[in-house]
């Protein structure tokens, strides 16, 4: 253990309470209705007598004094008896009924939420996250109630650096940004995809402990090119197409350069955005401010811990990895980060053998397998284009199907946002792989755009296999007392730590060496009895110990590349200090 994990884990249990990475004084200028009305400081009923006095909230509450324990209880009754009065309802119902009354709380009194959120993050996660999260972006004009974070749209061209002060807290340490461009598997959303930071930004306070009063959601509203939305007439974003190229640009060069301007230190995760801008962005962005793109970035390292981990439960050694035959299905954001990461660790299996690396993946997007012949070749696909015909006479735009069944892969890992793309006859196909515990991983969210389900993994392409989803599946019982393990495969166990890290390091750039820490960091945590039972990453329950812990490599990394700067009290020297290996 290092003591950087110590700090990290320290942070989060200092936050078990009331969520705050950094301590502090928190002093509260309000009275009245204005502190009943703020999510941030009410207590609800539980105001204590001297409180409603020095507060003037005498007479505002109900005389009685509830305590948050007694609050606590009375909010689980409820959410419980909601789960069994919904019994037997649609999903889709059940599913936003149990959002709106989490979301009912989270815009009353934060201090229950994070507190319910924390304790029930396994229940809860499936509700503020994905599935559902997606499925509340689609009806966000319908269910919208409260605003929540900022909206800063191409009308607001000129003013951002002023608007950026209507945000109320002095400080803040982490924003979510998205241009609702796309949204999980479900497109173009527009303004609807705030909730998607929303989601992103729970979590961090669930997993990383960060300060509730400190972060920030943001949507950037450059328009919209669903056509259904522009007609809706409740669509509550700007009616118009999206726009493009230096319009475009300049509306997020404004909103960097004013966040920036207010909280330097402030780090900015870019979410959902169209695969064009998602490069663009964080090759523009990447080397001026602290800022990761978590489609790309987060969804590599976990990936590719996911990978390591399946070379591990074939009993193989992880140098194996690079004779690993790896099918990605989906050249996009997501799909070309993973490629780019999991090649980049191949080669340095391999010696440093690239060409080698390369070789053995085979990508693949919605118009077959990428070869040079492709016409209109994307430049970021471009170094995984196959040569036509290099493997068993595989030719330009080969279908899943004949991929799979030529190549016998080890892996075959969906990113492409189309459920059920693994069909019964690519999963049949995978029957005949290379590998004695052949790896699917059915990463696209939510749901429903899985490219299959897990019971359809284990049922066609047969028990032995290990898998993994994006968004969460029950296990799969396989008859016989034995169980098909379901893993979620999905960025959430990785950029809330990347986050945590770079924060408590006061970097000001997140290089590729941090976010090869974070991944390293992942991959190494399952123990050797859980690997063999198709156990790839940890049970959402201990997502504030691998937190600590991907946290705790990031900030690490940082100060090996002499990148940090310290936070807080901590200076650079204490950091450099405490990260020297040792014992507790
Ligand atoms: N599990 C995770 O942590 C995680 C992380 C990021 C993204 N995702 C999911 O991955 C999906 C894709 O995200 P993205 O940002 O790369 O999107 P994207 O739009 O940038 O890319 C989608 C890619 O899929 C390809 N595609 C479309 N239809 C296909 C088909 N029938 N067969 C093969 N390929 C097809 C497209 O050509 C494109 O290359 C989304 O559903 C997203 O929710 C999951
Ligand atoms: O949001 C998620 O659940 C993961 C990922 O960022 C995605 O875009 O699908
Ligand atoms: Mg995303």
């Amino acid at each position: 253990m290092w003591n950087l994990a110590r700090v990290a884990a320290s942070v989060l249990s200092r936050s078990r309470r009331f969520s705050t990475a950094i301590p502090g004084p928190c002093m509260v200028h309000k009275r009245g209705t204005d502190i009943l009305h703020d999510p941030w400081f009410n207590k609800d009923t539980g105001f204590p007598l001297t409180e409603r006095d020095r507060l003037g909230l005498r007479g505002l509450l109900p005389p009685r004094v509830i305590s948050f324990e007694q609050q606590y209880a009375r909010f689980m009754e409820s959410f419980r008896s909601l789960e069994k009065n919904t019994e037997g309802q649609p999903n889709k119902v059940v599913s936003l009924a149990k959002w709106r009354i989490l979301n009912r709380l989270h815009d009353r009194n934060e201090t229950l939420y994070y507190r319910v959120l924390i304790d029930n993050i396994k229940d809860f996660a499936p509700i503020i996250y994905t599935p559902t999260v997606g499925l509340v972006c689609q009806n966000y004009s319908g269910l919208f109630r409260r605003p929540r974070g900022m909206y800063f749209s191409a009308k607001d061209k000129g003013e951002m650096m002023s608007m950026i002060y209507n945000w109320p807290a002095q400080q803040v340490d982490m924003i979510v940004l998205t241009d609702g461009s796309r949204i999980l598997g479900l497109g173009d959303l527009g303004v609807q995809g705030i909730g998607i930071p929303i989601g992103k930004l729970d979590v961090y306070v669930a997993a990383a402990g960060i300060n509730p009063q400190r972060i920030l959601p943001v949507m950037l509203d450059v328009g919209t090119n669903n056509q259904k939305l522009l007609e809706d007439r409740l669509y509550l974003g700007l009616r118009q197409p999206r726009l493009e190229g230096e319009e475009y640009l300049s509306i997020v060069d404004e909103f960097m350069e004013a966040v920036h301007a207010r909280w330097p230190k402030a780090i900015v995760q870019f979410e959902d955005f169209q695969m064009k801008w998602a490069f663009e962005t964080l090759e523009r962005y990447r080397k001026r401010f602290c800022m990761f793109n978590d489609d790309i970035q987060g969804t590599a390292g976990v990936a590719l811990a996911g990978l390591l981990g399946t070379v591990r439960a074939q009993g193989l050694s992880l140098t194996d990895f690079a004779d690993q035959k790896i099918v990605v299905v989906g050249a996009g954001s997501a799909g070309l980060g993973v490629l780019k990461m999991a090649v980049q660790a191949a080669a340095r299996m391999a010696g440093n053998n690239d060409a080698f690396a390369r070789n053995k993946f085979f990508l693949l997007d919605k118009d077959g397998l990428i070869t040079k012949e492709r016409k209109n070749l994307d430049p970021a696909a471009a170094p995984f284009a196959k040569d036509p015909g290099d493997f068993m006479g595989l030719r330009e735009g080969a279908s899943l199907l004949e991929v799979v069944r030529k190549v016998k892969p080890h892996v075959l890992l969906g990113l492409s946002g189309v459920g059920g793309v693994f069909n019964e006859e690519v999963l049949k196909a995978m029957r005949e792989s290379d590998s004695v515990k052949p790896a699917i991983f059915a990463m696209s969210n939510p749901t429903m755009n899985a490219e299959c389900t897990a019971a359809d993994a284990f049922k066609h392409a047969g028990e032995n296999i290990v898998f993994a989803s994006g968004s969460p599946f029950e296990n799969v019982d396989l008859g016989n007392g034995k169980i098909g393990h379901v893993n979620q495969a999905n960025n959430m166990y990785l950029f809330p730590g990347i986050g945590l890290g770079t924060l408590l390091s006061g970097a000001r750039f997140i290089t590729d060496g941090m976010l090869q820490q974070a991944a390293e960091c992942l991959a190494s945590y399952m123990t050797d009895e859980e690997i063999p039972k198709g156990i790839l990453y940890p049970s959402i329950d201990s997502i504030r110990d691998i937190t600590a812990e991907v946290g705790a490599a990031v900030l690490r990394a940082a100060v090996e590349e002499d990148l940090a700067e310290g936070h807080g009290e901590v200076g650079p020297r204490d950091l450099k200090h405490m990260s020297k290996v040792g014992p507790y």
